[in-house]
Formats: C-alpha cells, sequence, structure tokens
C-alpha cells in the first residue's frame, strides 16, 4: 500500500475485488490486497488482454500495513462476518470504507464491524466471472453508482480517470433498489441451474414479470422511484441478454457455496412484512433458495 493520501485496500480479491484492484493499480494506486486464500498476484482478463495486480494476497490481519485511508469490501455478503478481523486491522477513524456488494443493507450489515470509519454503500453494475484457482475475466465496463453521503467523494477521486466509473447519485434508493429487483430476478437461476437464455420461455416470464412486480411494490414503500414498466423492461432486458450469461448466484450454486439468498431476495419479503405488503412469489422462492444454500441435506 503506497503512503500519502493513497493508501487503498481490497478485502476480498474475487471477481469484483479483483477488477476494482486492477483499476487501482492501473492508475499507480496498488491496493494491499486482503484475502482468504494465498495468492501470489491476482489476474483479470479483459478482452484478448490479461492484466497483473501484483501481490501477494495477505490471508492474516496481523499482517495489515496499518490504517488505510480508503477500503474497498468485495466478500460476500455470507463472509462480511468473517472478514471482520480485517476490517478491524485497517480501519481508523478517518477511514472510508466502501461496500461493493448486492443489496440495500450494506450499511447495517457493515457499519457494527467498523469501529471507527465511514461506510459508503455501493452499486457494482457489472459482472465478472472467477474460474477456480484461474482469472477473473471481466464481461462489461466497470460502473459504481454511490449515494451522495460523506464519503463518496473519496472513492470517486480514487477512480477518477480508471477503467472503473464512478457516478455519485441523488437518488441512491432508486438505483440500489432497480439492481436489487436485477438480483432477485437473477436468484431464479440459482433454483433452475440455467442461464439468462431461460427468461425466453413463457412459462418463466410469466412467473418473473409477478415477482418483479411485487420486488417493486416493495421498492416503491421503500422510497424507490421505480415506473410501472420497470418489471417488463427488466424481463426484456434478461431476454436480449446472451443465452449463457450468468450472475454470481449462480456461479455459488454451481460451486456449491453458500448463496446470497437474504441479502438478495429475503430482503424483499422482510421488508413487504414492515410495508405490510403480500410477497407470495418470495414466500416460495426464499425458503427454495434458502434451503439449496445451507441445506440441511
Ligand atoms: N461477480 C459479479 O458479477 C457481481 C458480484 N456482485 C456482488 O459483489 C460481491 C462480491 O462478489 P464476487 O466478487 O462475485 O465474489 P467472489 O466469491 O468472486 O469473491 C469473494 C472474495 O472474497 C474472499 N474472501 C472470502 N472470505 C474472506 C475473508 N474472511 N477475508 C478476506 N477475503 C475473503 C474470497 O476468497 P476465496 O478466493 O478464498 O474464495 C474471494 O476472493 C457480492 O455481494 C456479489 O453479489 C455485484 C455485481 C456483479
Ligand atoms: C451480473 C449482475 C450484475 C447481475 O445479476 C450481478 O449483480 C451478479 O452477478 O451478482
Amino acid at each position: 500500500m503506497p503512503g500519502g493520501l493513497d493508501r487503498v485496500a481490497v478485502i476480498g480479491p474475487g471477481a469484483i475485488g479483483t477488477v476494482v484492484a486492477a483499476a487501482l493499480h492501473e492508475q499507480g494506486r496498488t491496493p494491499f490486497i486482503a484475502g482468504r486464500s494465498k495468492r501470489p498476484e491476482l489476474q483479470l482478463q479483459v478482452d484478448d488482454e490479461t492484466l497483473t495486480v501484483p501481490g501477494p494476497v495477505h490471508t492474516d490481519p496481523a499482517e495489515s500495513p496499518g490504517t488505510a485511508d480508503l477500503v474497498f469490501l468485495a466478500v460476500k455478503a455470507t463472509q462480511t462476518a468473517a472478514a471482520a478481523d480485517w476490517l478491524a486491522a485497517l480501519c481508523g477513524p478517518e477511514t472510508v470504507v466502501c461496500v461493493l456488494q448486492n443489496g440495500v443493507e450494506q450499511r447495517e450489515m457493515v457499519e457494527p464491524l467498523v469501529r471507527a470509519g465511514t461506510v459508503v454503500p455501493a452499486v457494482v453494475w457489472f459482472p465478472a466471472t472467477r474460474e477456480l484457482g484461474g482469472p477473473v475475466t471481466l464481461l462489461s465496463p466497470p460502473r459504481l453508482s454511490l449515494p451522495e453521503a460523506p464519503g463518496a467523494i473519496v472513492v470517486e477521486d480514487v477512480l477518477r480517470g480508471s477503467r472503473c466509473a464512478v457516478e455519485v447519485s441523488t437518488d441512491f434508493t432508486t438505483l440500489a433498489w432497480r439492481k436489487l429487483l436485477q438480483n432477485a430476478a437473477a436468484g431464479l437461476m440459482a433454483l433452475t441451474g440455467r442461464r439468462s437464455g431461460m427468461y425466453r420461455r413463457d412459462d418463466i416470464g410469466r412467473l418473473m414479470l409477478g415477482y418483479l412486480e411485487e420486488c417493486a411494490a416493495v421498492a416503491r414503500a421503500e422510497g424507490a422511484q421505480l415506473t410501472d414498466d420497470e418489471p417488463r423492461r427488466l424481463l426484456d432486458q434478461f431476454r436480449t441478454a446472451p443465452v449463457d450469461r450468468g450472475t454470481s448466484i449462480l456461479a455459488d450454486r454451481e460451486q456449491g457455496r453458500p448463496l446470497e439468498w437474504d441479502v438478495r431476495n429475503a430482503v424483499i419479503q422482510r421488508r413487504g412484512i414492515v410495508h405490510g405488503i403480500p410477497t407470495p412469489i418470495s414466500d416460495v422462492v426464499v425458503p427454495l433458495l434458502a434451503a439449496a444454500s445451507d441445506g440441511p441435506g
């Protein structure tokens, strides 16, 4: 981690963490890399180019170089608690923690683990995949949305001019829920073991529209400005995507890892209860995802 004002760290050098680490490295801001599995370096495949981010990936919080100015947290939401020692080792009162995770509850989940510092959620719009033991592949240009909030300016400054675009929004609630709808619907792929092509089926299209209407009703109650045609627009987006386009929750299912069913799907059910909005499709989808993830059996 370089000295001065650019002490940047990435916790969780997986698909998303590697993309951000590469964007930082290309800008001369090579981050300190905090992970779970030892590796000498990170590799990112972008079209025909392979970018290498010098490591190593540190796996012991005792190896922390001290507090960072900016920490990107890119572990899965199911892994956040296990990354608490890294957060403790890298965060001081001036540290900004930018949470690169799906969901709408990043602050509630991460703030209790950051004893000092400011937590800023981000919407991660780009897909990236990670082969076990292999490089990460970037599938579309990296783009983040952040709320107009303390700390967002630090993220914007650090990534300015890099391959990872940062947008600071005055209506983050709408963006975060729009992305959550996308993730909730993508969760159906983890149930079928199929990719985007499955949304072209009429029966799945009807199920998805009903599910998205339900999610949109909860999102609106939470303050998101979603238009009536949002569910149809999203369905069309999934139907026109390449048939083999996956999603990180499907990758987790295929690799036998715990699924982010709580932050991506159950949250709609939970917030529906708060607002008195029925969520009959979630009431079927969520237990199936939870059981697929956590068993028993
Ligand atoms: N992949 C995608 O296309 C997108 C993902 N997202 C979201 O981004 C977040 C990150 O997802 P993604 O990058 O796909 O996940 P990955 O599984 O690819 O990466 C997670 C990384 O965190 C590491 N890790 C696990 N536990 C710890 C720990 N205790 N301390 C430090 N590092 C740890 C993992 O290590 P190990 O190598 O040992 O597994 C892995 O390198 C998720 O919330 C996801 O929903 C959002 C948009 C797109
Ligand atoms: C690919 C994308 C952007 C949409 O599903 C995603 O958020 C994920 O894979 O988790």
